[in-house]
Order: structure tokens, then sequence, then C-alpha cells
């Protein structure tokens, strides 16, 4: 077994993390860390469990440790879940000492040496790991994408080889994606927030170095433009995005794409059946029917119509988030990279 750690295990995207990590063949949960109004503390105590799935009785016995490096120096793999501004020096820290860290914070996602990855699109951009070793770090920083950036990403790489120049896309982001204390009641409630900081700049950015070219030593940004607009809309889980893109080709053949798209690798755990699923229905995918698909991994698709426009959905905290970072270090150690 791997001895795996979560950094911020008791928020929106770490309780994901103990969900998944609590019975897995691979992974052996070891340490939880939180910040030190936490620290101490039993995680049963500590945690306000909120997500839909029974709290994992395994964990509740675990002490919470302060996020430092220190705490983490006998796991082999840390997967983080802190805000950014506090994961940028202590995930570099835990690199340091020699540990894997999987980050779904932003701080290192644009590093030159740092690949961000989605298994199924870009698993070649783990060579960045030989990387950051050849130039003196004795563990290494792998970060997965913002999660509407995972949603659009993946949806759009059954369709990479047309070709495409220019995307537009339009999200609709749940409320889970701003944290547990993220987004007031009285904001949200019979409403519809247009401004999400930041995000429709990591949709600009992150695509470009997911689909880009590695080359050994760094990785080539794809040519396309993204422009977003980014809206916070009342649902608890589950962002979907209407979707523009400039492919000319019959739709009959987009569709084939969809719905014959199969990830490059199998046998990992978490990998879903399908990573994307394609929906002919008109009035599909929603996020209360379709977020759960593939436990929560699966991407949906489907209001496939000329133009070429369509609509994709997932779950931010699984397959946009923790989900997203253990199939990550799933491929990672399929990869021998541990
Ligand atoms: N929510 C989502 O859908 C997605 C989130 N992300 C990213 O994942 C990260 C976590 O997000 P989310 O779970 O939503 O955030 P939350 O606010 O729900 O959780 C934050 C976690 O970090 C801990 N923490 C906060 N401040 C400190 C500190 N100073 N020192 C140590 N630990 C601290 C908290 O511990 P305590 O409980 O003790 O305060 C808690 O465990 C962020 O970087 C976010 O941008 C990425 C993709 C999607
Ligand atoms: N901004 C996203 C969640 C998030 O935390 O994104 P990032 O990991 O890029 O900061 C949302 O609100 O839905």
């Amino acid at each position: 077994m791997i001895n795996v750690g979560i950094l911020g295990a008791t928020g929106a995207v770490g309780q994901r993390f103990v969900h998944l990590l609590a019975d897995h063949p691979w992974f052996c949960l070891h340490t939880l860390t939180a910040s030190e109004r936490s620290a101490g503390k039993r995680y049963a105590d500590v945690v306000n469990w909120r997500l839909d799935v029974p709290f994992p009785e395994s964990v509740g016995d675990l002490t919470i440790s302060p996020t430092t490096a220190d705490a983490v120096k006998d796991c082999d793999i840390v997967f983080s879940a802190l805000p950014a501004d506090v994961a940028q020096g202590i995930e570099e820290e835990v690199a340091a000492k020699g540990v894997g860290v999987c980050s779904n914070a932003s701080s290192h996602r644009m590093d030159p040496d740092v690949p961000l990855v989605i298994a199924e699109v870009n698993p070649d951009h783990l060579g960045l790991i030989d990387v950051q070793h050849d130039r003196g770090r004795d563990g290494f920083i792998v970060t997965n994408p913002n999660c509407s950036t995972i949603m659009l990403t993946l949806a759009l790489e059954p369709l990479r080889k047309f070709g495409f120049s220019s995307v537009q896309v339009a999200t609709m982001q749940a409320i889970s994606g701003a944290g547990f204390n993220g987004v007031a009641a009285m904001d949200i409630y019979d409403n519809v927030v247009p401004f999400i900081r930041n995000e429709e700049e990591k949709m600009a950015t992150e695509p470009r170095k997911i689909m880009g070219s590695f080359d050994g030593s760094g990785v080539e940004m794809a040519p396309f433009l993204v422009s977003a607009c980014c809206n916070r809309v009342p649902v608890i889980d589950g962002h979907t995005l209407s979707v523009w893109v400039d492919i000319d080709r019959p739709l009959e053949e987009v569709r084939k794409a969809f719905s014959e798209y199969a990830a490059p690798f199998s046998g990992l755990p978490t990998q879903p059946a399908k990573s994307v699923e394609y929906f002919d229905q008109p009035d599909r995918p929603q996020p209360r029917l379709d977020r759960n698909r593939g436990r929560g991994m699966t991407v949906s698709v489907g209001r496939l119509r000329e133009g070429v426009r369509f609509t994709a959905l997932g779950h931010n905290t699984i397959r946009g988030a923790a989900g997203a970072s253990v199939l990550n270090a799933e491929l990672i150690y399929m990869k021998k990279y541990l």
C-alpha cells in the first residue's frame, strides 16, 4: 500500500478526498491536515461532514495534524485541498522532502515544470516530473486544472482530431465550487451571480497548457483561443457548460466522436467506465440527474447542434477536483513515478 495524506482534509474538496481514499485499493490514508483551528483534534470531532454519502467511520479516529511539511513526511503522496495562497509555499516544502504532491490548488498550475494533467487528455505531460527531479526537487508537484476547465477540456478531447482554433463557453457553476463558506445564501438563493473571480482567465489559459505539446523538457501551449463567461447558479454540485467550437464537420461525425470516445488507458480504480458520455435526449445533461454518473467521474455531453454547439456537465468536487487528482495519482503510480 502507498501511504497518502490530505492537506486541507476538512473542506469541500478535502471531504471528497477522504470519501474517495477511505477504502482505496492501492492507497492507505495515513495523515490528515487542516488549519490550526482543527489541528490536534479527532477528524470525527472537527469535521462538519456535508457530503451526500455516509461519513467513513474508519477515518474518524485519525488526529488532524497541522499543515506542515514535517507532518506529511511519512507519506508517499499528499493530496492538496488547500486555499491557493496557503498551498503555494507548503506544496513546495512537501515536494522538497521527497513527497509527491497532487494538488487541486491553482498556485503551481502554470509553473513551466509542473504538469497540469487530466489523466485521459495529457498523461504524457507527467514527464515533467523528471524535469523537476533533474533540477533537484526530490519529490514532485502535479496539479489538476480548475474544475470548469476540466469539464471543458475533457469534453473537447474527443474533438481534438478535427482541429479547432476558437472555443466559446458560458458556465453555470455550482455553489460547492466556492468552498463551504464561499457564497452566502442571501447572494445565491433566487439568483444568478455573473462573476467568479479569476475563473474566466483560468479557462482561457489552462486548456491551452493541457492540450499543448510536451517535447521532453517543456510544454508548448496549444494555439486555440478560449473566451469564457462564468456564472454562479443555485445548484449544490455540478458545473454545466454551454460550448461553441469552430469545427466545420458534419454533425454526425462529431456525434460519433463523442459517443465512441474511449480513455487511452484502463484498469485504474477511480477511472469511470466512460470518461465522456454522450446523450441524444434533447434535455440532457442536467446537474441533478447526471452529476453522479461514473461515480461522479463522467463528463456528460449533449444538446449537440450545428455551430458546433453542445452542453457539457460534470461533478465539480469529484471530476473537477478530488476524483481527478486521485485518478492522476493512480496514473503516476501505474507509470512508476513512485
Ligand atoms: N470546490 C471546488 O469545486 C474546487 C476547489 N478547488 C481548489 O481546492 C482548494 C480547496 O477548496 P475547497 O475545499 O473548496 O475550500 P474550503 O474552504 O472548503 O476548505 C479549505 C481547507 O483548507 C484548510 N485551511 C484553510 N486555511 C488554512 C491555513 N491557513 N492553514 C492550513 N489549512 C488551512 C481548511 O481547514 P479548517 O477546516 O481547519 O479551516 C480546510 O480544510 C482550493 O485551492 C480551491 O481553489 C479546485 C477545484 C474545484
Ligand atoms: N473557482 C471554482 C472552484 C475553484 O476553486 O477553482 P480553482 O481551483 O481554479 O481555484 C468555482 O468556483 O467553481
